[in-house]
């Protein structure tokens, strides 16, 4: 515990009264809300916690190192803790250090702020979010409405792709990434894109590839370096915005988001989901699929419940 503590590099930060006016909400309706990020010095957490306090749902401070200090309080709590990828591994390749990271801070979240958002970026994160549940379901303070698994990136990416392609603004695109974050499990439903756009059945199978492949590219380039880490501040500001809405009330809010499910016979799936004041209002179901989408649905499931199930197995032993 001790050394957790010494290691844990933690940023706290809270919603003030007077930003949230900025945004024209109703002042009787907006708690002071507070957002702790676990793993702040790092290559995604230095940029995400300056994303952060750029929000105007929320002014920040520094907290010291001490963890139980970071998380007391805090409304949401942000996980980009752990080691990245280098060339030549899968997300997996990371379980051995990474679990055992996320099961250490996981911990720390039952003990000082057990009704927290956790939304976990810390890879792989097709098991690290059952470890968290497995994690909080001993502590006896799972709600499954609470946990998310940040996929955000994976929509990003989708959209950034499709709309090169389709040749539209990308600011207009929408396109729903559904499945888990790795490889082939990502699924990116292109036949839902908006604006629908003409955009042929190869490109769509290439676009698909390259929406799977997309982490390992960068990790390729980076030769090293590690993984993404600008789009995945980016990704993850946006997903905890949302949830920060979803919690202050704010209507119709819906990210893509991995959390427990029962959309498909997977215990854990990504797709559309309602935020709400209590984190998860509604997991929304996958909407029509193309027969490429439909096989690649089939396809993704024996990868994904093998990664969940060691996840859970990881948490229990
Ligand atoms: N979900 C996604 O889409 C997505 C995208 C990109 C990266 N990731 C994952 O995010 C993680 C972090 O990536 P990065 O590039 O920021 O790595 P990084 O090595 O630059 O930073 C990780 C930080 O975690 C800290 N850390 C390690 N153990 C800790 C602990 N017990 N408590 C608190 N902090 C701890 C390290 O000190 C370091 O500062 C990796 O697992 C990576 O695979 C996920
Ligand atoms: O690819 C990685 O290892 C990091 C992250 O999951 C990503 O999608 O960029």
């Amino acid at each position: 515990m001790n050394s957790m503590l010494r290691s844990a590099r933690t940023l706290a930060t809270t919603a003030s009264r007077s930003s949230v006016l900025r945004r024209g909400y109703s002042s009787e309706s907006v708690p002071d809300r507070k957002v702790a990020i676990l793993g702040a010095a790092g290559g995604i957490g230095q940029p995400l916690s300056l994303l952060m306090k750029l929000n105007p749902l929320v002014t920040g401070y520094f907290g010291d190192d001490q963890l139980g200090k970071a998380l007391e309080g805090a409304d949401v709590v942000i996980i980009p803790a752990g080691v990245p990828r280098k060339p030549g591994m899968t997300r997996d390749d990371l379980f051995n250090i990474n679990a055992g990271i996320v099961k250490g801070l996981c911990l720390a979240i039952a003990k000082y702020c057990p009704h927290a958002l956790v939304n976990m970026i810390s890879n792989p994160v097709n098991s690290t979010v059952p470890i968290a549940a497995e994690v909080f379901k001993k502590a006896g303070t799972y709600d499954e409405k609470r946990l998310f698994g940040v996929t955000t990136l994976d929509v990003v990416r989708a959209k950034t792709f499709y709309a090169g392609k389709a040749k539209v603004p990308v600011a207009g695109v929408n396109v729903p990434v559904v499945g888990g974050h790795a490889g082939v499990t990502i699924l990116p439903l292109f036949s839902q894109a908006t604006p629908n756009a003409n955009v042929s059945e190869e490109e769509i199978v290439a676009l698909t590839k390259r929406t799977q492949d997309g982490g390992t590219e960068v990790v390729e380039a980076k030769a090293g370096k590690g993984s993404a880490t600008l789009s995945m501040a980016y990704a993850g500001a946006l997903f905890a915005d949302a949830c920060l809405k979803g919690l202050n009330g704010v209507p119709d809010v819906v990210e893509c988001t991995f959390v427990q499910s029962n959309v498909t016979d997977l215990p854990f799936f990504a797709s559309k989901v309602r935020l709400g004041k209590n984190g998860v209002d509604e997991v929304l179901g996958l909407g029509p699929l193309s027969d490429f989408e439909k096989e690649g649905l089939e396809k993704l499931k024996p990868e994904l419940l093998s990664s969940i199930e060691k996840g859970v197995n990881f948490a229990n032993k």
